[in-house]
């Protein structure tokens, strides 16, 4: 069955559908990684994205129980070259195909996804539409819908957990806010021992306190970390009260909420080879990402930060540390899923970090 993607800018792409027989609109964005398409689409951050894998041959080993970043995907559709439908791995339990129907995704195969990264890399991001099958489309009306369309800001209330819900250990007690927080995240923190609490990410910093954590997690999240002022000013109340480790969309919001600026990157970084320099080690770690915006460097001066990581391909802001008290964030993804996971130590950092805090609170 034919379906199109059509792009704002009038660019018409007529594949193959598969998945859901729906219509779905988003921010169309591409995604580097040669591996990975389950925990990609399955990552709450890529919420009302259309994804494009630029590695050519997507869906080859299936989709099996241990691969998702959450129990719901969010992802708006999906966009590959070629379409495996006879995957083959012993871990597979279903297709791409038959997931992406189960979980109302609608995806297009037999895209030039060379031609559309070129495009989204010399336009920037764009929106699209994936129609739905055996409509008449009407090319133009779409357009225009299109170039109206703006993206929701409720994304973060939509993927967050509704409830606090614990994840228990002996460990270390770590309040993780979940702003649209990956699994892997929480599987880092509970190899580590952590007796983690996963809390929505409304909760004020006052309940968080009560809890009585050693540490407190921000996690990833999707959408413009403009979108959630409240947030910004939980993380802005917890800041100095306890220690802090953020990922991606914690990052940002803990920049947003020392005083520092955000902004729209061109087209964003989303892949699971993209090289981070250490600037205290000099060490470089292949890092795995997904983000669309990115802390404005020269926003930082006047705050307490310090720049701690790099992005090797643009020189954008990739780690951030607070010269005053124990907190420190990165862009990037230290628990992997999908990609390298070359920056793992950043959770036995925060383990340390709140070891310290605890040493320090003792002879305080
Ligand atoms: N993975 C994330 O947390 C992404 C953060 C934010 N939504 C961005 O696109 O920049």
């Amino acid at each position: 069955m034919e379906r199109y993607l059509i792009l704002e800018d009038g660019t018409v792409f007529k594949g193959t559908a598969f998945g859901a027989d729906t219509a779905s609109t988003g921010e169309v964005v591409f995604n580097t990684g040669m591996t990975g398409y389950q925990e990609v689409l399955s990552d709450p951050s890529y919420c009302d994205q259309i994804i494009t894998m630029t590695y050519p041959l997507i869906g080859n080993y299936g989709i099996n129980r241990d691969d998702f970043e959450s129990i719901e995907p969010a992802a708006a559709g999906m966009v590959v070259r070629e379409l495996a439908e006879f995957p083959s791995n012993f871990r597979s339990d279903s297709t791409l195909c038959e997931l992406f129907k189960a979980k109302g995704i609608p995806g297009i195969a037999g895209i030039d996804t060379r031609k559309l990264t070129r495009l989204i890399r010399s336009k920037g991001t764009v929106k699209g539409i994936l129609t739905a099958t055996g409509d008449q489309v009407n090319v133009e009306a779409e357009i225009r819908r299109l170039q109206e369309f703006e993206p929701k800001q409720d994304q973060v209330a939509r993927v967050s957990t509704q409830r606090p819900y614990p994840s228990p250990g002996r460990g270390k007690r770590v309040v993780l806010i979940d702003y649209g927080m990956k699994h892997g995240i929480l599987r880092e923190l509970n190899k580590r021992n952590c007796d983690v609490l996963v809390v929505p990410y409304n909760t004020t910093a006052d309940e968080i306190l009560r809890w009585n954590p050693d540490g407190v997690m921000l996690s990833n999240g999707p959408g413009d970390p403009k979108d959630v002022p409240e947030c910004t000013e939980t993380v802005k109340a917890l800041i100095g009260k306890v220690p802090i480790f953020g990922i991606c969309l914690g990052h940002q919001l803990f920049a947003l909420a020392c005083g520092a600026e955000t902004y729209k990157l061109k087209f964003g970084h989303r892949g699971g080879n993209q090289p981070v320099k250490d600037l205290m080690t000099g060490r470089s770690d292949i890092t795995s990402q997904n983000h669309g915006y990115s802390v404005l460097e020269e926003t930082l001066i006047g705050t307490r930060l310090k720049v701690t990581h790099k992005a090797l391909n643009d020189g954008s802001v990739e780690g951030l540390m607070h010269l005053d008290v124990p907190a420190f964030t990165v862009q990037y993804h230290p628990e992997a899923s999908p990609g390298p996971e070359d920056a793992n130590h950043l959770f036995d950092r925060f383990i340390e970090l709140m070891n310290t805090a605890e040493k320090e609170l003792a002879h305080a």
